[in-house]
């Protein structure tokens, strides 16, 4: 389901030469643009399809504004006194008609304007590298166009999703993240393969639109790389909501029959039949038809790049990439994160300083490596930031883990009757500081700032003591979880 509606391209004149040219504007490449531009550089932004990306349009935000009103709803329910004002059910019409306002009904002029806004010109089409700092583009309205980039060229075109090797997959019309988050209709049954964030929180959106889920995991967990208390809350939510988890299964064949239906059969040699299937197996890199062969990198790999975004193995740096297509922290705001860090050395190495490698430097992405916030919107919501105390632990690092159930905070405890969530802290011993921090319950994404800063600020647990929370706010955990460190 891919409804295009562009509007009309900024520039007015013929594209030439520019001082940056980024390829793609999602939300990264949008922001690297800007950035420049902030800084007195020009700059052409290239992009094929909707100004705003796969976020804006077919992933975060279709699939937060999915799954609010059932949050919403159960929070209400939660609340004595609120409860009774309840119905019994959401409205999935109403449901479906805000997530296409939230999209704009998959029109992009507003985030034209923005970049319009912003200084940076718009050149619609596809674009591919043809030499060193020049790019040419499929251009939509004016046919090819090439242009040179003074400075530096920007990879910002994001991941797509990776379909299994699952017999038969290519021609069962499985859904995506794209139709999964622009779909009209509420399929009766929805079988998802996949047990990561796409998987988690689409099963969890469709089930309460009112679709009978199934998810199929092929791992023993969902969500794998979470603490395992997180991940079993996951499951057993949506188990809850009445999705039907399957773990240790994977799909050996998928084939739509004459009626309609899609038979999947699986690992253990049964067949499940449901009327849509979703695939939510992973991401692949944007960088098919590129033209980056030329350059010694592989077309449809992720680009490697240092902390500034500078593609390695490119000499001369001119070329970078950011945002999902490096690979480092597929993440809109890591991605943003990026985009900031390689503007700002972009920009240095135009006035002719070279960037220091400086840990935590204004062009350095360093927070990649140790402190990616990462909010999944399921029912319960997960927040983590930081090292698992397994990846700690596997990084060497001397930790020590405390954990205490966020229902006996005061502040959770008035959120919500019956509030359930628990709460874990990882301290890195010999350094005296937070490395992760993981929350479980509803509402937590709004509580994980506080343990990014932490972790990026290095802040010394003796210190942290000093942060006092406010009561009766569930941000007392942060206390909490210090009393049981021993402070
Ligand atoms: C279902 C789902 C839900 C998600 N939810 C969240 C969330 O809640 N929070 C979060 O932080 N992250 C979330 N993500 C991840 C997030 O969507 C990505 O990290 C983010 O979109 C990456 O931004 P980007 O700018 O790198 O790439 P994209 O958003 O993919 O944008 C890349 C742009 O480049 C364009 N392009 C590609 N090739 C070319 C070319 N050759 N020429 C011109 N243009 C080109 C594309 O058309 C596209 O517009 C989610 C992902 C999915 C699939
Ligand atoms: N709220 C959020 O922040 C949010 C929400 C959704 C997605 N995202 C981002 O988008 C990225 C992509 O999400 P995703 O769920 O597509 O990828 P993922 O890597 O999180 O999960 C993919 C899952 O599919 C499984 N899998 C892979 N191949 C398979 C196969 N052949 N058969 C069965 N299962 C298979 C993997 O084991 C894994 O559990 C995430 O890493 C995350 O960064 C973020």
């Amino acid at each position: 389901m891919n409804r295009l509606t562009p509007s009309a391209s900024v520039p007015s004149g013929p594209p030439g030469t520019y001082d940056v040219v980024v390829i793609g504007a999602g939300p990264v490449g949008e922001n690297v643009a800007a950035r420049v531009v902030q800084a007195g550089l020009n700059a052409l932004i290239v992009e094929g399809e909707l100004v705003g990306g796969e976020c804006s349009y077919w992933a975060c935000i279709p699939s937060k504004a999915m799954l609010r009103p059932p949050t919403a709803l159960e929070t209400a329910r939660s609340v004595d006194g609120a409860r009774q004002a309840t119905t019994d059910r959401l409205d999935a019409v109403a449901t479906l008609a805000r997530r296409d306002r939230f999209v704009n009904g998959w029109q992009d002029d507003g985030q034209v304007d923005w970049l319009k806004s912003a200084g940076v010109d718009l050149l619609r089409g596809w674009a591919r590298v043809t030499g060193e700092r020049q790019v040419t583009i499929d251009a939509l309205e004016r046919g090819p166009q090439v242009v040179i980039a003074r400075h530096a060229v920007v990879v910002a075109t994001g991941s797509a999703a990776s379909l299994p090797a699952i017999e038969g997959i290519d021609e069962v019309g499985a859904w995506t993240n794209r139709e999964a988050t622009a779909a009209t209709v509420v399929p009766r049954r929805l079988a998802v393969i996949g047990g990561g964030a796409v998987g988690s929180e689409l099963a969890a959106a469709w089930s309460a639109l009112g679709s009978d889920v199934t998810l199929l995991a092929r791992g023993p967990h969902l969500l794998s790389s979470w603490e395992p208390f997180a991940r079993d809350a996951a499951a057993e939510g949506l188990r809850s909501d009445g999705v039907d988890v399957r773990t240790n299964t994977g799909v050996r064949r998928a084939a739509r029959q004459a009626d309609g239906t899609v038979r999947l059969t699986l690992s253990d040699g049964s067949v499940l039949t449901s009327d849509e299937m979703l695939v939510a197996t992973g991401r692949r890199a944007r960088t098919d038809g590129l033209g980056l062969e030329e350059f010694g990198l592989r077309s449809g790999e992720w680009l490697d790049v240092d902390d500034t975004c500078r593609v390695t193995g490119v000499p001369d740096g001119w070329f970078y990439a950011v945002g999902d297509v490096n690979h480092r922290a597929t993440l809109t705001h890591m991605g943003k994160y990026q985009a900031r860090a390689c503007a700002a050395a972009i920009v240095a190495r135009a006035e002719g300083t070279e960037p220091a490698p400086e840990r935590y430097g204004r062009w350095s992405a360093t927070a990649d490596a140790v402190a990616v916030p990462q909010v999944l919107f399921t029912r319960p919501e997960l927040a983590m930031v930081g090292l698992t105390e397994r990846r700690a632990r596997e990084r060497g690092l001397r930790v020590r883990a405390v954990e205490y159930p966020l229902g006996q905070v005061a502040g959770a405890s008035l959120s919500a009757d019956g509030y359930r969530g628990h709460a874990k802290m990882v301290v890195d011993e010999e350094a005296g500081v937070v490395a992760g921090c993981t929350l479980v319950g509803p509402g937590v994404g709004e509580l994980i700032h506080a343990g990014t800063v932490a972790v990026v600020g290095e802040v010394p647990l003796e210190r942290l003591w000093h942060a006092v929370p406010s009561f009766p706010t569930a941000s007392e955990i942060w206390l909490r979880l210090l009393e049981e460190y021993g402070l």
